[in-house]
């Protein structure tokens, strides 16, 4: 899958532009400010709905529009695919697949899955268990078609129950939601878990290519001690939860554990380690994807070269390259990228102030 053509209207400092981009890899190259980034996110805002960098979408309407449109035609197995998002100041969203109208942003993430990285991306790492759980929950969404209504409906029901220990809710109250609540949470930690297995397997391969030195190892930690009964669990916990107000354990606390010897990844790693095990992690999620549901992701990789040497650059790209997805890179020069690869970028792109041209 790939994207063949791609329209901006008034997203960021680009008031308009059209990209035919290649499905290999894409190099984006301008100086700081010209709007690479603005371009990596304009796609990531079609297949999301949202942005990677603020998580105010007005933010991304030009300055002086009131709205923004993204189009593009996607090639897939079964056809070419037209995708086309608007959004208007006021916070309403339009996306349309192939003329029709779509409610649910999930439908527009099913049909591009999208990888990121950034040079931010270690937030995968540093910030708390929230963002390796969006990492999970975006393999068991793509890898499961059960996956995402068990989610919702984990969400829905933890919410209830928490309102239900604010207003100081006896326990045969909450008891009702309790059952519901066990069964998603099952099917949610049942998922992830698979998921982060079979991961684990790539991941062996690509870890020990980028960082052959270090021992990394990743698990998955399901929220609550996994030799406890769940629905046991939550009974014996009631009391805590209703002095919090809020419920403490649970499929909402599941996390990627990222370990060298005994320590945490990012104390026991240098920055430039830690970007390639982003890197690494976000590469073994498209081969896995690729491999579970024969679907292609599409890479966003901003300023590729920072915190990277050469040789770890060459890894990189070969790896990228090795996925068959097809790759967005920026990078300030464009020998930074070119002077890694082993062939030229299939297509390069040249951003100034806002306008695109393509470079023949
Ligand atoms: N809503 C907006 N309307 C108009 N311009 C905007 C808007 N939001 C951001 N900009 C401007 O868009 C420009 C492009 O930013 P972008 O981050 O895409 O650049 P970049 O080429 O990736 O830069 P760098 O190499 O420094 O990362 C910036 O100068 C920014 O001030």
């Amino acid at each position: 899958m790939s994207l063949i053509r791609l329209n901006i209207d008034s997203f960021r400092n680009i008031q308009l532009a059209q990209l035919s981009p290649s499905s290999g890899i894409n190099l984006i190259y301008g100086q700081n400010g010209s709007g690479k980034t603005s371009i990596l996110e304009a796609i990531y805002f079609l297949g999301m709905g949202r942005s990677f960098r603020s998580h105010l979408s007005q933010r991304v309407i030009n300055n002086e529009q009131d709205k923004l449109t993204l189009f593009a035609t996607l090639n897939l197995p079964r056809g070419d695919s037209k995708i086309g998002l608007r959004r208007f100041r006021s916070g309403e969203t339009e996306v349309k697949i192939d003329g029709e109208k779509v409610k649910r942003l999930s439908t527009l993430a099913e049909t591009l899955p999208i990888q990121v990285i950034t040079p931010e991306s270690f937030s995968l790492l540093f910030e708390g268990p929230k963002s390796r759980r969006q990492f999970i929950d975006w393999g068991a969404f793509h890898s499961d078609p059960q996956f995402y209504a068990a989610w919702v409906n984990v969400r829905r029901v933890l919410k209830q129950r928490n309102q239900l220990l604010r207003n100081n809710s006896s326990y045969d109250q909450i008891q009702y939601w309790d059952r519901e609540f066990v069964r998603y949470t099952e099917q949610v930690t049942e998922i992830r878990n698979r998921y982060v297995d079979s991961l684990n397997e790539l991941l062996k391969g690509i870890i020990g290519e980028f960082l052959p030195q270090v021992d990394v190892k990743v698990s998955f930690t399901r929220g609550w001690d996994s030799k406890t009964d769940f629905a046991q669990l939550l009974e014996s916990q009631y009391p805590r939860d209703l002095a919090t107000g809020h419920t403490v354990s649970g499929p909402h606390k599941a996390d990627l554990r990222l370990r060298v010897g005994s320590l945490p990844a990012q104390d026991a790693m240098s920055r430039g380690q830690l970007k390639l095990l982003v890197c690494a992690l976000r590469i073994a999620q498209g081969k896995l994807l690729k491999q579970q549901i024969d679907k292609h992701s599409i890479y966003l990789v901003d300023d590729l070269p920072s915190e990277l040497d050469a040789q770890h650059r060459q890894l990189l790209l070969k790896q990228l390259v090795d996925t068959g997805a097809q790759v967005f890179v920026t990078a300030i020069e464009p020998a930074a990228i070119v002077d890694s690869l082993h062939m030229p970028p299939s297509r390069m792109f040249h951003v100034e102030q806002g306008r695109v041209t393509v470079i023949e």
